[in-house]
């Protein structure tokens, strides 16, 4: 499913109209009635329905959602909170639609008496603006909104909350809050960025008839479940270890030995064929009773710290992830050199790796393999030399324009974690849940891209795969076993096992 922002969703429509021929006023009647049917699961014939529609096509889409659900069945009341003048052009033409099927319009004369009829409404249709809003939101729509969000009724917003604006960079901006949103056509930016996602409530999209195979693509898409199984790498059963992966995590501390153990037991926990743990010698003996399916290497140490990456047996491995439990010191960031000149394979960089990684970025896209950078927000920033609102005010643009600059994957972790490739093609994935946002959650992360990439023909569906596995097995150990206050990362890697049996079993 594609993520578009307005000017696309736009250029959409456009298409439709003077290449397909379909005209405006069928796409709103399309857009309306698919709305309708979607909206039908959620309302019944008993509730009191009231659309608030405004000036624009959004509140076009509310004539033809007020008319059909009218003929319907449904007790509906139609509000234009606009002046006559501002209803033009397709939506117009659905109002006298509205009009001529002998149907009341009630309009919004004063603040007071509008807000006094609402009350008794049990649910609220938002067709009052959608992906064309500019700006905070004019008198008198800000009290409308301001109204309506007070109001008890369980509201539902056509296409977008109205006021959210449909493309990232958002700042101050006056909304609704939306219960469910209906979508039109393809996800909007805006339902994956922090600022602006928890007003979309629940979601869904319906599609009306635009022609998407006449679109030059926006290579923004979401990952799911559906696509998730369709590109699972597939055991085959003559294979032996050396099929599937000999990987090396590199990390881990006197200090800090818990984040290699758990990258390292993801890692296994995922279908890895070999793997190896590089870390500093006095942690060995602490995680190797947990760990007995890896192989150890032991590295040179400074105050319980990794001190250089000098022992590590390059030639082993096809695959590396580096970071977890390192601290930032300069020795160490010299040492990205030796990564550089040795490693064998993908390089998945993760933590203080990313620390380092950053004076060694020019390496990245004359290394021969792909390096993964999988930064949270703070860590992105720090990349980036830019404030942690900025980038997630602009994740898709940024991420997008780092990838591409540096000749990197970019997996940029949160509720809608973005993938990036090298070449800026997107994928947002959205499982999981708060009970992620513990430290050690992307240690096991990082196993499980680790291993995952190593098994996969495509870099790019095992990253997607890999944050998906991770935040569906969250989603269901907080819904059987745990909570979202006691899951711990180590029983996001005991979960993987039931993940993984669902999604083999399936392939
Ligand atoms: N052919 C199309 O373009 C289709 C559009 N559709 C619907 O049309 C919507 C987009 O239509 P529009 O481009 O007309 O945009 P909107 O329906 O969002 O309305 C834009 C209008 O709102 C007013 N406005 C903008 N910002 C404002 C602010 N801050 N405060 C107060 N008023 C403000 C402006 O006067 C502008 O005319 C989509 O979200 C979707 O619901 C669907 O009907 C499908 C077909
Ligand atoms: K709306």
């Amino acid at each position: 499913m594609e993520i578009v922002t307005a000017q696309e969703m736009y250029e959409r429509d456009q298409v439709a109209i003077q290449t397909v021929g379909v005209s405006g006023v069928m796409l709103m009647e399309n857009a309306g009635r698919a709305i309708c049917d979607d909206v039908a699961k959620k309302i019944t014939t008993d509730q009191r329905i009231a659309v608030l529609i405004g000036g624009g096509n959004n509140g076009g889409d509310g004539f033809v959602i007020a008319r059909t659900l009218r003929t319907r069945g449904f007790q509906v009341e139609a509000w234009q909170v606009v002046s006559d003048e501002k209803i033009t052009g397709d939506a117009h033409a659905h109002k006298e639609m509205y009009m001529n099927s002998g149907f009341y319009l009630h309009h919004m004369e004063d603040l007071t008496s509008f807000q006094k009829a609402l009350q008794q409404a049990d649910v609220i249709i938002d067709a009052i603006l959608g992906i064309g809003v500019r700006g905070p939101l004019r008198p008198p729509l800000d009290q409308v909104v301001s109204i309506l969000n007070d109001l008890p009724a369980y509201t539902i917003s056509v296409d977008i909350p109205s006021g959210v604006p449909a493309d990232e960079g958002a700042e101050d901006f006056e909304r609704v809050q939306a219960d469910y949103t209906c979508i039109i056509e393809a996800p909007k930016m805006s339902a994956f960025l922090q600022s602006t996602s928890p007003y979309y409530g629940e979601w869904n999209v319906v599609e009306i008839g635009l022609p998407n195979h006449l679109m030059d693509q926006a290579n923004r898409e979401v990952w799911n479940v559906q696509e998730a199984l369709r590109s699972f790498p597939v055991r085959a059963p003559h294979s032996h270890k050396g099929s599937h992966g000999k990987g090396v995590v590199i990390g881990g501390s006197y200090h800090m030995p818990g984040s290699i153990a758990m990258t390292a037991k993801a890692a296994l926990r995922s279908g890895i064929g070999l793997l190896a743990i590089a870390t500093s010698k006095s942690s060995i003996p602490m995680i190797a009773p947990y760990l007995q399916e890896a192989t150890f290497q032991s590295l040179q140490e400074e105050d319980g710290w990794i001190r250089n990456l000098k022992n590590v047996d390059w030639s082993a491995f096809d695959g590396v992830a580096i970071g977890m439990g390192i601290r930032r010191s300069t020795s160490l960031t010299a040492q990205m050199d030796e990564l550089f000149t040795h490693a064998n394979g993908p390089m998945i960089i993760d933590a203080d790796g990313i620390y380092h990684i950053k004076e060694k970025l020019d390496k990245c896209a004359g290394y021969p393999h792909p390096v993964i950078l999988t930064p949270h927000p703070g860590e992105f920033a720090y990349l980036t030399d830019c404030s942690i609102a900025e980038v997630m005010q602009f994740p898709f643009s940024m991420t997008r324009n780092f990838a591409k600059a540096n000749g990197v994957y970019v997996v940029l972790k949160g509720p809608s974690t973005i993938i990036t490739t090298p070449e800026g093609q997107q994928r947002v994935e959205t499982s999981g849940n708060e009970g992620l946002a513990k430290g050690g959650s992307g240690d096991v992360l990082s196993g499980i891209l680790l291993a995952l990439t190593l098994q996969s023909s495509s870099v790019f569906d095992a990253l997607a795969n890999g944050c998906l596995v991770h935040g569906k097995t969250a989603e269901r150990l907080t819904k059987t076993t745990h909570s979202t206050f006691d899951l711990l990362a180590t029983d996001l890697i005991d979960g993987l096992s039931e993940t993984f049996r669902t999604f083999s079993s399936s392939t």
